[in-house]
């Protein structure tokens, strides 16, 4: 049986952040993502996970000036020191939230960049991440690379599935994997189930949504049933964040769980139960 995360940045967005955790544990779910911590104090997301007895499963380094468009501090060259400090603040909550897998996003280039921006981009990337991984692995956590779609993030350094399995490949380091994320691949390359079984050793997290609306996983173009059966006979033990944005409400969105471990408040029944 797969594992379903609840990505919180995208899902139960009904509630404030912090009652999302346990919109989540009642909806079924035993495991969250979200893209950022950093507004919270590490104690008060530690505090939310527990009351709602969920596993933090994934969260992305700080991003470098969200607001003002950028996309990750990673392949960024010049931003070296930046990188640096944001690797160290996501390793604290990581540890604080006894969180396995952080995701450094690349960031993006330039309009205008030509062969040798792109070359310095590349350069910057493995070395940062090198550094990454580094540290990662000295508190027993992985740092994820995720290809993003250019249509919804034009310009991002890391696209294609080939160019993130030759960074892993460069860098070579065990703790430094593949998030895959189905929805994006499906947009640049689809052959989902290809992609999935060539990359499978490098994989350390996979994502979800329907396509091309980054609905719920039933709507939309990807047959996930057939993913999910291939997964499991992979013998995929990782988590499946559900990156979506629900059509409607999150709960009645998520009736295609069901028949795969989503239980409805079977968690605060037995929460309650003591
Ligand atoms: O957008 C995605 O798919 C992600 O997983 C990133 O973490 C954030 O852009
Ligand atoms: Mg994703």
């Amino acid at each position: 049986m797969i594992r379903l995360a609840a990505n919180l940045s995208m899902l139960f967005t009904e509630h404030a952040f912090l009652d999302r955790f346990a919109a989540a544990a009642d909806a079924g779910f035993h495991g969250v993502e979200y893209l950022f911590p950093y507004a919270h104090e590490p104690m008060a997301l530690k505090a939310a996970l527990q009351e709602s007895d969920l596993r933090q499963v994934l969260f992305n380094l700080p991003p470098g000036d969200w607001d003002a468009g950028e996309r990750g501090l990673a392949s960024l060259p010049g931003r070296e020191a930046e990188f640096r400090d944001a690797v160290v603040e996501a390793l604290r909550y990581a540890e604080a939230l006894d969180c396995q897998r952080v995701h450094a996003m690349a960031g993006l280039l330039p309009a205008d960049a030509d062969a040798v921006v792109r070359a310095a981009h590349h350069a910057t990337y493995l070395n940062n991440l090198r550094f990454a991984a580094n540290e990662a692995a000295k508190v027993g956590c992985q740092v994820l690379i995720e290809p993003i779609n250019t249509r919804d993030m034009p310009g991002y350094f890391l696209s294609r599935q080939a160019q993130a399995m030759a960074v892993l490949e460069a860098v070579g380091a065990d703790n430094l994997r593949l998030q895959f994320d189905l929805y994006h691949c499906q947009v640049m390359e689809g052959d989902l189930i290809r992609h999935l079984e060539r990359q499978f050793g490098a994989i350390g997290h996979i994502q979800i949504a329907g396509v091309p609306q980054r609905h719920e996983p039933d709507r939309g173009e990807i047959h996930y049933p057939a993913i999910f059966e291939r997964l499991e006979s992979l013998g995929y033990a990782g988590w499946v964040g559900c990156e979506y944005r629900p059509a409607g409400g999150t709960r009645q969105g998520l009736e295609w769980g069901r028949e795969h471990g989503l239980t409805p408040d079977a968690a605060r029944n037995t929460r309650s139960n003591g």
